[in-house]
């Protein structure tokens, strides 16, 4: 295991989906400016500006509640008056130059900063999830109501698998892309609904790439694989030409699967494909199940945590990335996305297929994380020190980026820049957030 370098700093080159303006004295404003340092005096610092902000993620998200055992309950209703006048609606880009685009678990974490900063930028957006209780529901709606209704993006409730609604929404709008996110998280809950990996990151897939693929004008596709396909590879960082056939969960496995999925679409019908791996992302409105949620309720609630450990003390590290750089890559891919070539299941010619990883290529270990959440929330954790379980977790992630640079970096500046409007709940969160 290499020397970390527990710096945050985020994804350089690539152009803001655009927000507030923050104050140039701000924390938050120096938390962006900081660009691939790797001094180590500055450690303390950047952690505690990291965990400044997990602290305040914390606090300014809905309660969450454990995932379910068993198979995820979904809701699904579509249709109706107004139903379809309603999709095109916001589906309309403002001006003629706009991308259309699907969004696919716009009500997630990732998909509703995603779908918000689209539509901020003048897309046209329309937003599909099956809103199922893998984590509390009520963050789920929590951000559609405050995020993606205020921005005007409409939001279908329906699955991925529902191959008649899909259609029926192809049929209705011309899609120019697909920005598939919907998709089972967690590399740990694997062990406990297996089948739910493979409902919704293989058969969702597939049947998505299916429509897709049949369309007149087939749109051009961007995803969310994973760095767990990365996996038990001890060489860091993790470069997209490193061999990722060594699954240490089956999250992995269907990420990985997906990605060759994928490549067979690209070649057999000319989808235009864009495989992004994103590396632990957090930020506001972020996910329950993730560790530095949990771990900071659990401090709160004076009850044990578990930190993971590897063999012979070894250091456990993630290369924790910040939700803005994640949207940024994302809409940079597809920005930079070529057509497809194909036409109503014809393949025309080649098209573009990537593979990038987009993540902030500074591992912070989870001593670390533990130790800054400690002293902000000026609790000290109950902490128990375990040897990493066999479930699915792996030592380290790190990301090395030199695609995302080349690939993604080189739209700088043509995104153009919009503000939240002032009442805006995230206006209120980031102003919270920079002042820590
Ligand atoms: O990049 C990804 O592809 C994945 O990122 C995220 O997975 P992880 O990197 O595992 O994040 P997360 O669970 O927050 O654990 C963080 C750290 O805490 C350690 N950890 C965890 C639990 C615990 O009890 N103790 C502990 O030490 C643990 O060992 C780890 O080192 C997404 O959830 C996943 O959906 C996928 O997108």
């Amino acid at each position: 295991m290499t020397q970390l370098k527990p710096i945050l700093s985020h994804v350089d080159n690539i152009p803001s989906a655009g927000k507030f303006k923050p104050d140039k004295s701000s924390l938050y404003y120096i938390h962006h400016r900081l660009r691939y340092q790797t001094s180590l005096p500055k450690l303390t610092i950047w952690s505690t500006i990291f965990l400044s902000l997990i602290v305040f993620f914390f606090f300014l998200s809905p309660p969450a509640t454990p995932a379910p055992r068993r198979g995820l309950r979904t809701t699904t209703s579509y249709g109706g008056s107004g139903w379809e006048s309603r999709i095109k609606l916001s589906a309309k880009p403002r001006s003629g130059t706009g991308h259309t685009v699907l969004v696919t678990g716009a009500a997630g974490f990732i998909g509703a900063h995603a779908s918000v900063a689209l539509k901020r930028r003048g897309d046209g957006v329309v937003g599909l999830d099956n809103f199922n209780h893998y984590y509390d529901i009520t963050l789920k709606k929590s951000r559609k109501s405050k995020l993606l209704d205020r921005a005007g993006v409409f939001v279908v409730e329906g699955d991925i698998n529902d191959v008649v609604l899909l259609r029926k929404l192809f049929g209705l709008v011309h899609f120019t892309h697909v920005l598939h996110l919907a998709a089972q998280a967690g590399v740990r809950y694997a062990m406990v609904n297996p089948n739910s990996y493979i409902r919704s990151n293989i058969d969702g897939l597939v049947n998505l790439l299916e429509v897709v693929k049949s369309s007149i004008a087939q749109p051009a596709i961007v995803w969310a694989s994973s760095s767990s396909v990365y996996g038990l590879n001890s060489k860091v960082s993790f470069s997209e030409k490193d061999r990722t056939d060594q699954p240490a969960s089956l999250y992995a496995a269907t990420k990985k699967a997906g990605e060759e999925i994928a490549h067979a679409y690209n070649h057999i019908y000319g989808l235009s494909i864009t495989g992004l791996r994103f590396f632990t992302v957090y930020g506001p409105w972020g996910r329950p199940d993730m560790a530095y949620f949990f771990f900071t309720k659990d401090i709160l609630n004076r009850k044990q945590i578990s930190i993971f450990e590897g063999p012979n003390h070894g250091t456990i590290a993630r290369d924790f990335t910040y939700i803005d750089d994640i949207v940024k890559g994302c809409l940079s891919a597809i920005d930079t996305a070529k057509k497809s070539t194909g036409n109503g299941g014809k393949k025309k010619g080649e098209a573009q297929f990537r593979i990038i990883n987009l993540g902030n290529t500074s591992p912070v270990s989870v001593h670390k994380l533990v130790s800054i959440l400690e002293k902000l929330l000026k609790v000290k954790a109950k902490k128990k020190v375990v040897l990493m379980p066999r479930n699915g977790d792996v030592p380290i992630t790190h990301a090395n980026i030199s695609l995302a640079r080349m690939e993604l970096g080189r739209v700088l500046g043509e995104v153009k820049k919009t503000s939240f409007p002032r009442n805006n709940l995230a206006v209120e969160e980031y102003g919270l957030m920079y002042r820590v």
